[in-house]
């Protein structure tokens, strides 16, 4: 189904969702993979040519899904686990990704998430600590923001906490902005990639276009209408799933495709580079510990962060209002803990 390919980065999409080379073996765990976002990140994520065995995890659901997704014709191994089995789940996983969590509804924010998903992202990150204390850890459960600095707080507790191998998925964030882009451009979205940074939600997202190929070109009321749909793309699709939750297909994407560029590093592939939120030393000077920018992937994890690079006077001024709410939230993640 999914051919491979040379492909560098998400940060450079290509039509192709997986790329892989000669493959070691990786063991990835979902956490949530019972949910709207979880089972067709679990099918993508069985056709990932570097994912050797899968391992499904879900208070609810997991042993259908993964009996379900186990009789797909790729040869990955594909285990479910019961809510009692999650220290089995996690045993020799490489890479952890966790869904898991309550979505929004319309009308809410996702720092209204807070209250339910901080003790779940909480618990699950102390089960990794305890069980698989070296695997990577990618957070998809909302407020990203917040739940990161939760998972990070966690392990430092248990005295595990390597920023090298934990991030928050924002790709979401760039696979709109990229597919935007190129509805304004007329261009293909495998022409205009764009890089997003700062963090995930509303105000926070910040998309650098005159970054990106014909980026430029865009101007005026149009710049503002397309920086705004960026930012406030998971409340377009809140309000068209009219209470059914929030972006689950073209997050299950956004989610493949970020484990697979971190499968692709770790397997010692060069020059993997895409955005994604980790600890980081671009603001925390302003108090700002944690911000997503394009970051090169390598066999330990975070390789090299990337500087933002140069802004538009329009894009500094998204960065100056992006500081301050950000570091709230991440505030209120450590806090927490
Ligand atoms: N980072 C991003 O760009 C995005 C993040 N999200 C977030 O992802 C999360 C999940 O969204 P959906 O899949 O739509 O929700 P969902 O409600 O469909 O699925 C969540 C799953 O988590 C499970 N779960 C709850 N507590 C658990 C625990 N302690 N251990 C294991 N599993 C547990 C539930 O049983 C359920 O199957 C939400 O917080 C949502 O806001 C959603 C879209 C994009
Ligand atoms: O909007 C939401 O709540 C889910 C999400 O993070 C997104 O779609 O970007």
């Amino acid at each position: 189904m999914f051919a491979r390919s040379a492909v560098r980065a998400v940060a450079q999409p290509s039509s192709r969702l997986f790329s892989s080379s000669a493959a070691r073996n990786f063991k990835v765990a979902v956490l949530g993979a019972g949910g709207g976002i979880g089972q067709p990140l679990s099918l993508l994520l069985k056709q990932d040519p570097l994912v050797t065995s899968l391992s499904l995890y879900d208070i609810r659901g997991a042993p259908g899904v993964a009996a379900d997704v186990g009789h797909v014709d790729t040869a990955s191994e594909v285990n479910g686990y019961a809510a009692d089995q999650l220290d089995q789940a996690l045993e020799g996983v490489k890479v952890v990704v966790i869904p898991a969590g309550v979505p929004r509804k319309p009308g809410m924010t996702r720092d209204d998430l807070f209250n339910t998903n901080a003790s779940i992202v909480r618990d699950l990150a102390a089960a990794v600590a305890k069980s698989a204390p070296e695997a990577h850890i990618l957070v998809i459960s909302n407020p990203v923001n917040s739940t990161v600095p939760i998972v990070a707080n966690t392990l430092e507790k248990a005295d595990v906490f390597d920023p090298r191998r934990l991030f928050g998925v924002t790709t979401l964030d760039v696979v709109r902005a990229t597919r935007f882009l190129a509805g304004v451009t007329d261009a293909k979205p495998s022409d205009t990639p764009v890089t997003v940074v700062g963090g995930h939600s509303g105000p926070t997202i910040v998309p650098i276009l005159s970054q990106a190929n014909g980026g430029k070109s865009v101007t005026g009321e149009k710049l503002d209408a397309l920086v705004h749909r960026i930012q406030f793309g998971g409340d377009e699709v809140v309000k068209a799933k009219d209470g059914a939750g929030s972006a689950t297909l073209s997050m299950a994407y956004a989610g493949a495709k970020f484990t697979n560029s971190l499968l692709r590093g770790l397997n010692g592939e060069k020059g993997v580079i895409t955005p994604t939120f980790v600890k980081s030393p671009l603001y925390a000077d302003q108090g700002v510990d944690f911000f997503a920018s394009n970051v090169e992937l390598g066999v330990d994890g975070v390789e090299k962060i990337h500087p933002i690079g140069e802004l538009t006077a329009e894009e500094q001024k998204l960065l100056e209002a992006a500081i301050p709410e950000l570091k709230k939230n991440i505030e209120k993640g450590k806090n927490f803990v």
